[in-house]
């Protein structure tokens, strides 16, 4: 794959000298390397980019690329790889999603101006970009429904900045946040990369360490606050950044820290970026990278976005309206009036038929990234037909609302749609339909938008048919017939006539110029004519440069209206989004909720709309189920819910939190009503669940967990636990969920349900006033037991973990022996007698006996079921396939 080197590379190769010189080319790449120690240098020679050195080996091995070898280096063969250009994007991603840095090295000049210097002399060369994963713009680097953040944490004095941008599309927002929440606004933002100062890489460092993010470390300096705000200034081009609002000096430091490292990677070309935007967190609903997880609201557990809330509810049909829905989801708010404006929006676009409006946006292109592309000057003419398409469906979608009553915020969207004609009319006339990606071949402007290269390119293309016409034009004027034009290698383009009408010809000599004389002609040519040669030979060049111009006139004419486009691509996605969203209610049949700042939460009929969705693909109803956890006052209001495992608890818990945070983002909820009292926070923990790739083992996770929800939830907090306490000694665990649950009731007085399988935690309900307990009910027939899922008042008596342990293909022996266990430790509670007793009681050797009693008959089936079992992986099961799993395996038992 490696291009054979230039001579520059290899011209010492063959030196008898056992030490050779180092070369010129070399030296000037040891030297640029130097400057980029941690990143790939991808160095430019003709048609490819060579890799070198440690680089090479590490790319080829990261791309899968053969590695050779191409001269020495201090008598080592220097090892090489190279990556064709016109194919490089995909070879940066690979290397990109491996975590690397590549630093992009291009030659300056074209190599004959370097042999001009002397034949030694080296094609300058520059790294025009260092390519990050927070810093990417390109279509195929990025993914389109999705936002790629670049963040920076700053900390001056125990006060905390986080800043965050998007160069794809332009965002930017800063916002102050104490220590302990920057974990959870990294989860909530899931930014590519990640900027902290040397000075905090340590004190941070367990905090990347759980969201399995590796921080990008920028020295000191980057992170001086009046640094910053001096390069905010510039950036801006303002005096002073009191206009966007009022930052500390730990805002300054972030933001400052982010421009820096924008100007280092993209070698000072920085990107369009909007004024910084101060975030409001306490206007944000909380949720912590605990929570994001559990509830799986962008990512499954199994890491895939497949089977996530996100996935499930996406019905947007533009990149910037799927990238809106995200950030929603990502970000719901406690602003009432925010949520109820969304809301009124959703509930107009219900009230029409809005089909052909969503056929339009269909058709809206990405064109936030398409800007932002043009901005870094990494744009081209397929960028702007872009902004043209969308700005031209912008115009029509105002067009179909014309007349119409919007709620408030999508007559102010609606807003940020009009007047863009200027810019829209220009590239509708100027560029062809579909133009070509690169500027580098022309051929993307429109034939009848500028004389001059109509000209060039007809000249370019017809040259033939222009000389015709000129002869025709000669013919006439001089009423020789058989007057030609004509060429040669020697001439060019001449007239010719026979020699015949030479005085006549020479009667002409202003105008026809003698040039020779033949034996049977002679030939002349004209100023015109000669003017026409130059201009056919140079018209395919002048037709490219023309072009050239033409995209830089446009480029610059679409940057001097970025802003204004940039709030259209928004408004774009925000119609986007409101359709979307009432699409899916209207199909899912979902409710407007009530949401107000009273403590309600009384949800009938809710569902979990993940669950329901996978289970309608398998043709089995969803069971809808109520929640009242309507608190008085400051009080608390809590439910335990009890019953059998499999019976539905999680995913009831699960339900009840997706429902408020739906509903806090602005848009209907899966449910028959709902209202719901404004939350502030939402926590959900499931007890238990291994986190040994953290090194925390499995107990201390889950009491870390808890103890974060102790110490910060608020009495607007909505606290999901499941089975908290289960990792432990069973006397311990439930001691310790005890002692949680007296806790939230009495400290916190949050909202909350608490799923459990310790049945002596019921108790509680009439100890605590705010407490009250549920169940899932199962009924029991013929000694198995069928799932209801329904959610009732009142508390179980049990929890069939024998019965589902013998659907999942438990030996019936152990079955059966469990069972006896049971009986027996439960007689032994009744009458109080300790366990270690009650064990002694029991038969000896029984499961033993029972093995040998039905081994013969049971042998072959349990061979097949534990070949089966072996091949199962609970890890990686999501609850849907485990399921599956069961009843797999109760049909082969
Ligand atoms: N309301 C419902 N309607 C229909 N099916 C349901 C409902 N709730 C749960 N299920 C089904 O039951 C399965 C088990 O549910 P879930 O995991 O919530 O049970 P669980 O009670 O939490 O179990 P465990 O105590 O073992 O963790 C789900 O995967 C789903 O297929």
């Amino acid at each position: 794959m490696p291009s054979t080197p230039p001579a520059e590379m290899t011209e010492t190769q063959n030196a008898p000298v056992a030490k050779p010189a180092m070369t010129p080319m070399m030296a000037q790449y040891l030297e640029i390397k130097a400057q980029h120690p941690d990143a790939l240098l991808f160095y430019r020679m003709g048609d490819f980019y060579e890799l070198f050195f440690d680089d090479a080996v590490a790319a080829a091995e990261a791309l899968d690329i053969a590695l050779t070898k191409r001269g020495k280096h201090e008598s080592d063969d220097i090892p090489m790889c190279g990556v064709p250009v016109h194919s490089a994007e995909g070879y940066l991603l690979t290397l990109i999603r491996k975590g690397f840095r590549v630093a992009v090295c291009e030659q300056m000049e074209d190599p004959k101006e370097a042999k001009k210097r002397g034949s030694k002399s080296v094609v300058r060369r520059e790294v025009v970009r260092l390519v990050t994963p927070g810093t990417l713009t390109e279509e195929t680097l990025l993914e389109a429904r999705r936002h790629n953040y670049l963040a920076s944490i700053a900390g001056l004095r125990g006060e905390f900045s986080l800043a965050w941008c998007d160069i794809s599309t332009g965002s930017f927002h800063v916002e102050p946040l104490s220590r302990a929440r920057i974990g959870a606004e990294l989860a909530r933002l899931s930014p590519s990369e990640v900027l902290i100062s040397e000075s905090l890489e340590e004190e941070l460092r367990p905090v990347f360490a759980d969201l399995g993010l590796w921080p990008t470390v920028l020295g000191r300096a980057s992170f001086d606050s009046a640094a910053g705000d001096d390069r905010l200034c510039n950036l801006f081009s303002v005096q002073t950044l009191s206009g966007f609002g009022d930052f500390g000096r730990a805002e300054l430091s972030s933001m400052g820290a982010l421009v820096d490292y924008l100007e280092i990677t993209q070698k000072g070309r920085l990107p369009l970026l909007q004024p910084p935007k101060a975030e409001a967190v306490s206007r944000l609903l909380q949720i912590d990278a605990a929570t994001r997880r559990n509830l799986e609201l962008t990512y499954s557990l199994n890491g895939g976005r497949q089977g996530a809330l996100l996935s499930t509810i996406d019905r947007t049909v533009t990149p910037g309206g799927a990238r809106l829905l995200e950030r929603r989801l990502s970000a719901p708010s406690r602003d009432l009036d925010v949520i109820r404006g969304r809301l009124e929006a959703i509930d107009w676009a219900l009230s029409m038929d809005s089909a052909p409006l969503r056929e339009g946006l269909r058709k809206v292109p990405d064109l936030d990234r398409a800007l932002s592309r043009l901005g870094l000057d990494r744009g081209g003419p397929r960028d702007l037909a872009a902004i043209r398409n969308a700005l031209g469906q912008a115009a029509a979608l105002c067009g179909s609302l014309g007349g119409m009553e919007l709620p408030p915020l999508l007559a102010e969207a609606c807003e940020a749609l009009r007047g863009h004609e200027d810019v829209g009319d220009l590239l509708e006339d100027a560029l062809i339909a579909e133009p070509p990606l690169l500027t580098r071949d022309g051929g993307f402007v429109a034939n009848g938008y500028d004389t001059p290269l109509d000209e060039s390119r007809t000249l370019r293309d017809e040259g033939r048919g222009v000389i015709a016409r000129m002869q025709a034009e000669y013919v006439e004027q001089t009423g020789i017939n058989s007057l030609k034009i004509k060429h040669n290698n020697v001439l060019g383009y001449f007239i010719e006539c026979t020699a015949t009408h030479a005085e006549k010809m020479r009667g002409m000599s202003d105008q026809f110029i003698h040039r020779q004389t033949t034996a049977n002609q002679v030939r002349f040519t004209t100023v015109e004519l000669s003017e026409l040669e130059t201009r056919i030979l140079n018209a395919g060049a002048e037709a490219l440069a023309i072009e050239k111009r033409i995209f830089e006139e446009l480029r610059a004419k679409v940057l001097e209206h970025a802003p204004a486009i940039a709030e259209c691509g928004q408004a774009l996605a925000e119609f986007d989004l409101t359709l979307a969203l009432a699409d899916l209610s209207r199909a899912q049949d979902w409710t407007r909720p009530k949401v107000d700042d009273s403590r309600a939460f009384s949800i009938e009929g809710g569902r979990h709309p993940v669950v329901e969705q996978a289970l309608k693909r398998e043709g089995t109803p969803f069971i809808a189920n109520d929640c009242g956890l309507d608190a008085e006052g400051d009080a608390a209001a809590l439910t335990l819910l009890t019953g059998p495992n499999m019976a539905g608890k999680s995913t009831f818990l699960r339900q009840n939190a997706l429902i408020a945070l739906l509903a806090q983002m602005g848009s209907y909820v899966p449910a028959q009503s709902a209202h719901i009292g404004v939350v502030s926070q939402i926590f959900s923990r499931v007890g238990a669940s291994d986190d040994l790739a953290r090194g925390r083992s499995t107990f201390m996770v889950e009491m870390v967990e808890t103890a974060a929800i102790l110490n910060q939830a608020d009495d607007r907090a909505l606290v999901i636990l499941d089975e908290i306490g289960r990792g432990t000694a069973t006397y311990d665990g439930l001691s310790i969920a005890w002692a949680t649950l007296e806790h939230l009731h009495d400290v916190n007085r949050v909202r909350g349900l608490f799923a459990t399988h310790y049945h002596e935690l019921t108790a509680l309900a009439g100890r605590l006033e705010g407490v009250r307990n549920a169940t899932v009910a199962v009924k029991e027939w013929e000694g198995e037991v069928i799932f209801l899922h329904e959610v009732r008042e009142g508390a179980a008596d049990r929890s069939y973990g024998v019965q589902v342990g013998q659907l999942a293909g438990l030996p019936r022996a152990v079955v059966e022996r469990a069972r006896e266990v049971l009986e027996r430790l439960e007689e032994g509670d009744r009458d109080r007698t300790s366990p270690s007793a009650l064990i002694d009681d029991l038969p000896l050797f029984s499961a033993v006996a029972q093995r040998e009693a039905s081994a013969p008959a049971a042998a072959a089936v349990s061979s097949e079921l534990v070949d089966y079992l072996e091949g199962l992986h609970p890890d990686e099961m999501t609850p849907r396939e485990a399921l599956q799993a069961l009843y797999e395996l109760k049909s082969r038992a």
